[in-house]
């Protein structure tokens, strides 16, 4: 393949779609304590309701809410005090009119009440009697059974992705348990013969490996297991073997590096041979990642993508990335977007999706997104940059002051 017939983005997306239908997670059962930032396998439904009683939501009096209409300052309304709920218990107290229970807050409601005053705002005049100085609405201090979440209402979808409030949430309802799907094992290579580890003896004309870095870390934040990790020479058979031995413990395999025409792009040539499929995407139309490779083989999904590494960044997070969140049905993940003002005039690519990364600036309450310039080799673009802003294939620009949407990082 010589990269002549290249996919749009949407195509290559559709192919990933037919072709790594089976490339599928198993589920864990795993306690709720181990839950951040797992993605749940199914649905999860309140098993009970929340609050399981009528609950006070200060410290006051509870009451018949029609026994204080009309109170006030100068009017009090005058209530028997037929005793008191204490934290954590239950109470047989039922409430008629003219009568009042203290009740802490949090403390459970007696039947036949329906709000609660302040205590600031009622004054014991004897053991038994209170003057009420305000008047409560129905349901006023207080909050219902179920209000909160009612038994058998749906709490989490399907692949969302637990925050520490969800976990809050599941301990709430009393569920221990909940079944999240494995993390993606995934392997990430880079290939090229001056690729050396950066923490070593660099001699000059080599350069420090910055692609398995950053796409370990992508990896992590999109939830995955990064299980192997090399920088392999340029060399068919080197390659090919550190391909074989990743494939055998991760669903996906990211190869950076060597995915153009040079004669040394060993890339193409070695994820063919790894198995059926192989190559089934060979140049994308987009920029950057125009030399963008996808594959299948051993029914594991692999990525050859270019090696500058913003490109690589960016394609694993237009492709790599879309794959993980398809396998995990995660939901409402999606990077935050924004709308923003093109602070300048913004070229295209004529025929292909741009990807230009640009800075956000509030001005005067808007916000203002201004291109940030650079060669998909510097990294320093992506750092300098807050997000980027997609321009579609037939689009021939962007022009100063159009709307924009702003993918952020
Ligand atoms: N005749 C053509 N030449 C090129 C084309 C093309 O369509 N026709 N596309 C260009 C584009 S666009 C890109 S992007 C690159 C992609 O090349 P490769 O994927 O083959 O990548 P390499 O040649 O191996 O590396 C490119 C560049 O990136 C540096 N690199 C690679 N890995 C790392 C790493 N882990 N850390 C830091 N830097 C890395 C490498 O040293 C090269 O400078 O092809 C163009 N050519
Ligand atoms: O795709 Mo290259 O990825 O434009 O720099």
């Amino acid at each position: 393949m010589e990269l002549l017939k290249v996919d749009t983005v949407e195509e290559a997306r559709a192919k990933m779609d037919v072709f790594f239908q089976d490339v599928v997670l198993a589920y864990e059962k795993i306690a709720v304590e181990e839950g951040l930032g797992r993605v749940l396998y199914e649905d999860v439904y309140a098993p009970v309701d929340l609050p399981e009683f009528h609950r006070s939501t200060v410290d006051g009096y509870a009451v018949a809410a029609k026994d204080t209409f009309g109170a006030g300052e100068g009017l009090p309304a005058f209530l028997q005090v037929i005793g008191r709920v204490e934290m954590g218990e239950g109470t047989n107290l039922k409430i008629r009119s003219g009568e009042a229970v203290y009740v802490p807050t949090g403390g459970m409601i007696p039947e036949g009440a329906d709000g609660v005053v302040m205590v600031e705002y009622a004054e014991s005049l004897d053991e038994g009697t209170i003057a009420v100085y305000q008047s409560v609405a129905p349901g006023e201090g207080m909050i219902l059974k179920g209000e909160d979440i009612r038994a058998g209402e749906l709490l989490f979808s399907k692949g969302r992705r637990l925050k520490s409030q969800d976990i809050g949430a599941l301990a709430a309802l009393g569920i221990r348990y909940v079944k999240v799907f494995e993390k993606p094992k995934i392997s990430i290579i880079s290939t090229g013969d001056e690729i050396v580890d950066p923490f070593s003896y660099i001699k000059f004309g080599q350069i420090r490996d910055i692609n398995t870095y950053a796409l370990w870390a992508m990896a992590k934040e999109l939830g995955a297991i990064v299980t192997y990790r090399a920088v392999i020479k340029d060399d068919d058979e080197l390659l090919r073997r550190a391909a074989v031995e990743a494939l055998e413990n991760s669903h996906i395999l990211v190869i950076s590096g060597g995915s153009s025409v040079g004669a040394k792009d060993a890339t193409a040539r070695v994820i063919h041979s790894l198995g059926e499929p192989g190559v089934f995407v060979h140049g994308v139309a987009m920029k950057p990642g125009k030399p963008t490779i996808i594959g299948k083989a051993k029914n594991k999904a692999v990525f050859g993508l270019p090696g500058h590494p913003v490109s690589a960044i960016i394609v694993f997070q237009i492709f790599t990335a879309y794959l993980l969140e398809k396998m995990q049905s995660l939901d409402g993940q999606k990077k935050l977007e924004i709308y923003a003002k093109a602070d300048a005039n913004i070229h295209a690519s004529p025929g292909k999706e741009t990807y230009q990364m640009v800075v956000v600036e509030e001005v005067h309450g808007e916000y203002l997104a201004r291109p940030v310039h650079g060669k998909s080799g510097a990294i320093t673009l992506l750092t300098k940059s807050h997000g980027y802003i997609r321009i579609e294939t037939n689009k021939e620009g962007i022009q100063k002051g159009e709307k924009v949407k702003v993918i952020l990082f």
